[in-house]
C-alpha cells in the first residue's frame, strides 16, 4: 500500500446558487458552501487522517473550501501549494450566463452535452478532455509523486476539474463520465497501491447533493 489522496469539490458558490455558468470565474462560497465545507472537514477529522500538504485551484471558492477543511482536521498552517492547472473547467462564452437561460436559447439537450460529455467543449471554453489534459499532466508530475512516497495528500478543486481526475483514477468510459456529478463538500479517499493503481475508495458522505 502507497499512501493516500483524497479529492473534494469545494461547496456551493454564489454562482451555484445564482445558477450561472462559473468557470475561471471568481465567486466565493454561499452560507450553505461554507457550512458544506465544514462538513467535509468534520468527516475527515472523524475518518482521523492527518495531512502531508495539499493542493487546490487558483480559485477562491476552491481556497476557501481548503481553509475550512483544514481547520477542522486541527491542520491550519499545512503546506499549500495553489496552481490554476487545477481550476474549474473554462466555460469560455457560456460563462456567467444563467444555465436555464442557456437550455431556453440552445435547448436542454445541447446544454447537457456541453456540461457532462467529455470531448464536446462550450464555444469558446474547454471540453472535459481539454480540462484533463492540463490536471492530469499536474497529478502526474506533482501531486501523484507525493502520494507514491506514501504521504497523504489533500486536493481541493472543482466540480469537472476533479471529474477529470476520478474519470482516470475510476476508469470511467466517455458515456460512463456523463452521468458524474460530485456532490459538494463530499471527501473522497483513494488509497493507491504503489504502482499508482487504485487500491480503495471510500467516500465520506452522501453523494446526492450537487450542485
Ligand atoms: O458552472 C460551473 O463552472 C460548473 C460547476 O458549478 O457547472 P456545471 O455543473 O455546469 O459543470
Amino acid at each position: 500500500m502507497s499512501g493516500t489522496l483524497v479529492l473534494v469539490r469545494h461547496g456551493q458558490s454564489d454562482w451555484n446558487l445564482k445558477n450561472l455558468f462559473t468557470g475561471w470565474k471568481d465567486p466565493d462560497l454561499t452560507e450553505l458552501g461554507i457550512q458544506e465545507a465544514n462538513a467535509g472537514g468534520v468527516a475527515l477529522a472523524e475518518y482521523g487522517i492527518k495531512f502531508d500538504v495539499a493542493y487546490t485551484s487558483a480559485l477562491v471558492r476552491a481556497q476557501h473550501t481548503l481553509k475550512l477543511v483544514l481547520d477542522k482536521v486541527g491542520q491550519p498552517d499545512l503546506e499549500t501549494i495553489r496552481d490554476q492547472a487545477l481550476n474549474e473547467r473554462d466555460y469560455g462564452d457560456l460563462s456567467g450566463l444563467n444555465k436555464d437561460d442557456a437550455r431556453a436559447r440552445w435547448g436542454e439537450e445541447q446544454v447537457h452535452i456541453w456540461r457532462r460529455s467529455y470531448d464536446v467543449p462550450p464555444p469558446g471554453g474547454e471540453s472535459l478532455r481539454d480540462t484533463g489534459a492540463r490536471v492530469w499532466p499536474y497529478y502526474l508530475t506533482e501531486i501523484l509523486p507525493r502520494v507514491l512516497r506514501g504521504e497523504k495528500v489533500l486536493v481541493a478543486a472543482h466540480g469537472n476539474s476533479l471529474r477529470s481526475l476520478v474519470m482516470v483514477l475510476d476508469k470511467l468510459t466517455k458515456e460512463g463520465v456523463l452521468a458524474l456529478n460530485l456532490a459538494t463538500g463530499v471527501p473522497m479517499v483513494y488509497k493507491l497501491n504503489a504502482d499508482s493503481t487504485v487500491a480503495s475508495k471510500e467516500v465520506l458522505g452522501d453523494m446526492s447533493g450537487a450542485h
